[in-house]
């Protein structure tokens, strides 16, 4: 074999390395990519919708207080929510940190799309609507519905919550329905504390 022929073949072999290397690599990430079960997959997504459909509730509450002009920030009625929130994750084995930490950022989320559309409407010089949705009777109401539908899907979710691919599939979710939503800085911040898990 001349020269030539023996630097080629070597080249050959060093690039079959280098491809195999890169094969296994990719084949590793689908691997890990493909291990967040069905029912984390399930689990994950149920309460990324659960969080969207909490936040849709904010422009209900911000027309509400545009004609009330109660407040927007409520911290007793925060606290008053958290202490339940805090007594039933103890009930359902849920941390408590992290449900207090996802539930204020349920209602940080909430305050930024509520300041948004305030300001909007001052810009606008947006009249009282006319029928409005009650906070007291209609809106509060409907969020303590989904308080302890919550908690649950936070107690499944921590199931999962120390595998890496569930962690992945969440990222991922997370992202799609960020990208997704009309209000994308608050569900940002409503899927934070999850995220940082
Ligand atoms: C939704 C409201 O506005 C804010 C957000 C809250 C929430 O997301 O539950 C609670 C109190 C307020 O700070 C409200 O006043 O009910």
């Amino acid at each position: 074999m001349n020269r030539a022929l023996l630097g080629a073949g070597r080249l050959g072999l060093r690039h079959l390395g280098w491809i195999t290397a890169g094969l296994l690599i990719s084949g590793f990430v689908v691997a890990a990519d493909q291990q967040a079960s069905d029912e984390a997959r399930e689990t994950v997504d149920g309460l990324i919708a659960q969080v969207e459909q909490r936040l849709s509730i904010a422009p209900d509450v911000a027309m509400a207080k545009w004609n009330s002009e109660a407040p927007i920030n409520v911290p007793e009625r925060e606290a008053q929510i958290l202490k339940r929130v805090v007594e039933e994750a103890q009930h359902q084995g849920v941390d408590h940190q992290l449900a207090r930490a996802f539930f204020q950022d349920q209602f940080d989320a909430s305050k930024a799309v509520q300041k948004q559309l305030h300001q909007q409407w001052q810009k606008e010089s947006q009249p009282p609507f006319d029928n409005p949705p009650n906070l007291a009777n209609d809106i509060r109401p409907q969020l303590d519905t989904l308080t302890p539908q919550l908690i649950q899907s936070l107690s499944e979710f921590q199931t999962f919550e120390s595998e890496s691919a569930a962690q992945q599939y969440l990222e991922e979710s997370a992202a799609r329905a960020v990208a997704n939503n009309e209000y994308a800085e608050a569900l940002e911040i409503a899927l934070s504390s999850l995220r940082d898990e």
